[in-house]
């Protein structure tokens, strides 16, 4: 798994090995693993031209660093300083050493009108707030440019902890960050400013704590998918139970049913009013149109997807909730939820609710831009593992660990993957796995199969059920590591 830290945690790990290292030892390790990764995505250093945005702090000095290393091969490197009187010494003078020129905000333009490559070393860790007013000009510039924007351990105008823009942030295709992944890096606003992430080493790995957010990769999800063995029957791996649809929306059962069957192919039940659409569909579910209390035992329900929200709806949803299995909540159960959080409170066996935004707000407040804080709020008042859906999609626990997902395409925004979704994570529950893993271990599988199936052009939800079973072989081979590389 991939820790994401936050900047205190950051800050508390530098703080033994400042003490114990030669004066900015641990600037030098950062500018010559960002220097490396400039030049591999530039391709070429002479005749190649890099533009450097310095602000006051850190992290410019970082830029200053590794502009002084790309001089030295050959880059012409200019430095533009937003605030020259605090802009690193020691890293001002490393640039003017290696041949590198330094000019004012006001003779930017030309500079970024033709540079390859710009490192934005604007504001880093230290950050607070968007951009301010003289950066944006600056950054507004760049962007408009040709260049390879790349930022300096996080995309200035982000929120490291958080990934909240409050105003403006840098536009990075790449964002190069020194020790550990921040979640401002993977989660909310801050994904889409952050590109590429790469992350450089600089020694801190033994000083950091358990971290409290997670990213799986493929090999930790695949390590969570159970194999059957010799030992193995229909029953021993978790049998799933579907409530979802209804006479007048059927599809929502029938995508949902598919997804758990494709996910784990041991044995569905399918209890509800579109029993006889899934039964057409999937001839391996076992099919009632009675009661959940008629269909068998279970080792986990999955609860809501177009099953409307009436009174009759309501019985179902309590029925179901009153078991001691694990429970997956979505769509119209939410909305039930929301009126009654009661339901979910007074259980002792975990549930998992699964909002997008609109279902999340119903709970009493929108999501915000800190994405992640809003599921570990709404998790620990409802003593529910949170699913909040988006293009990083974030899972809470009740106790607080969080997971980001990694995988996804926005091809995903059609209606009906997330009946897929809750489908895919009920059949993850039923093997047992802890809930927040199940949910976290669905969007991973989820996230791939878009991918897989946009590959093909674009798709719909049933297509993305058909992948499923190319999805979890591939995740079993994909070499580990959902970040694409790491500096040593
Ligand atoms: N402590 C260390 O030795 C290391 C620090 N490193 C770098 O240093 C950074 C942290 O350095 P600092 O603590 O100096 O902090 P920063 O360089 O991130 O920013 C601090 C400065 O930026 C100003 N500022 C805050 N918000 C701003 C905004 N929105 N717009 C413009 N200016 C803003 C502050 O007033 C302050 O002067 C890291 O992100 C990393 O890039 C790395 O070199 C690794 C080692
Ligand atoms: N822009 C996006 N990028 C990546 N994934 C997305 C995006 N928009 C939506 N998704 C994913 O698509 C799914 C949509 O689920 P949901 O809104 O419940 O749809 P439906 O109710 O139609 O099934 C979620 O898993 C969500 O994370
Ligand atoms: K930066």
């Amino acid at each position: 798994m991939i820790g994401l830290f936050t900047a205190a945690e950051i800050r508390a790990a530098e703080a033994p090995l400042l003490a114990a290292l030669p004066d900015g030892a641990l600037m030098q390790r950062a500018a010559t693993g960002l220097a490396t990764v400039c030049l591999r995505l530039l391709g070429r250093a002479h005749g190649a031209r890099a533009t450097l945005l310095v602000g006051a702090g850190g992290n410019g000095g970082d830029a200053l660093f590794a502009g002084a290393h790309l001089a030295r091969r050959g880059v012409r490197v200019t430095a533009v300083l937003l605030a020259p009187d605090r802009a690193h010494a020691g890293g001002r003078a490393a640039l003017v050493r290696a041949g590198g020129r330094m000019v004012d905000p006001s003779a930017a333009g030309a500079h970024l009108n033709r540079a390859d490559l710009v490192l934005d070393g604007i504001v880093g860790i230290g950050g607070s707030g968007g951009l301010r007013p003289d950066a944006v000009a600056v950054v507004d510039r760049a962007a408009a440019g040709p260049a390879l924007m790349v930022a300096v351990d996080v995309p200035s105008g982000v929120d490291a902890d958080t990934g909240a823009v409050a105003g403006a942030a840098f536009p990075a295709t790449h964002t190069v960050t020194f020790g550990a992944v921040k979640p401002g890096l993977v989660v909310g606003e801050g994904r889409a400013h952050a590109g590429e992430v790469h992350l450089v080493g600089i020694g801190l790995e033994e000083h950091l704590p358990v971290p409290g957010a997670w990213q799986l990769t493929d090999a930790d999800a695949a390590g969570r998918l159970p194999l059957p063995d010799a030992g193995d029957d229909k029953y021993s791996q978790g049998v799933v139970g579907v409530v979802a649809g209804s006479s007048t929306y059927p599809g929502a059962g029938v995508l949902c049913t598919g997804a758990a069957l494709r996910t784990r192919p041991g044995l569905v039940r399918y209890a509800g009013t579109a029993a006889d659409g899934v039964r057409a569909a999937w001839p391996e579910a076992i099919v009632t149109d009675g009661r959940p209390s008629d269909a068998g035992r279970v080792q986990a329900w999955v609860v809501g997807p177009g099953m409307g929200t009436d009174d009759d709806a309501r019985t179902v949803l309590a029925e179901v909730l009153a078991t001691d299995l694990p429970v997956l909540a979505d769509a119209d159960a939410l909305t039930l939820l929301a009126r009654e959080p009661g339901l979910v409170r007074d259980r002792r066996a975990p549930t998992v609710l699964t909002p997008h935004d609109g279902e999340f707000a119903r709970f009493g407040a929108e999501p915000g831009p800190d994405r992640i804080g809003a599921a570990r709020r709404l998790a620990a008042d409802l003593g529910a593992v949170v699913l909040l859906k988006g293009d990083a999609t974030v899972v809470a626990a009740p106790g607080g660990t969080a997971f980001v997902n990694a995988t996804g395409t926005p091809w995903l925004a059609t209606a009906g993957t997330g009946d897929v979704l809750s489908g895919i994570a009920g059949a993850l529950l039923a093997t047992g796995l802890p809930a927040a893993e199940a949910a976290a271990v669905a969007a991973h599988l989820h996230g791939r199969a878009g991918q897989l199936a946009a590959a093909g052009g674009p798709f719909v939800a049933g297509d993305l059920v058909r992948h499923l079973p190319a999805t979890i072989n591939r995740v079993r081979g994909f070499r580990p590591g959902g970040l694409p590389d790491s500096e040593p």
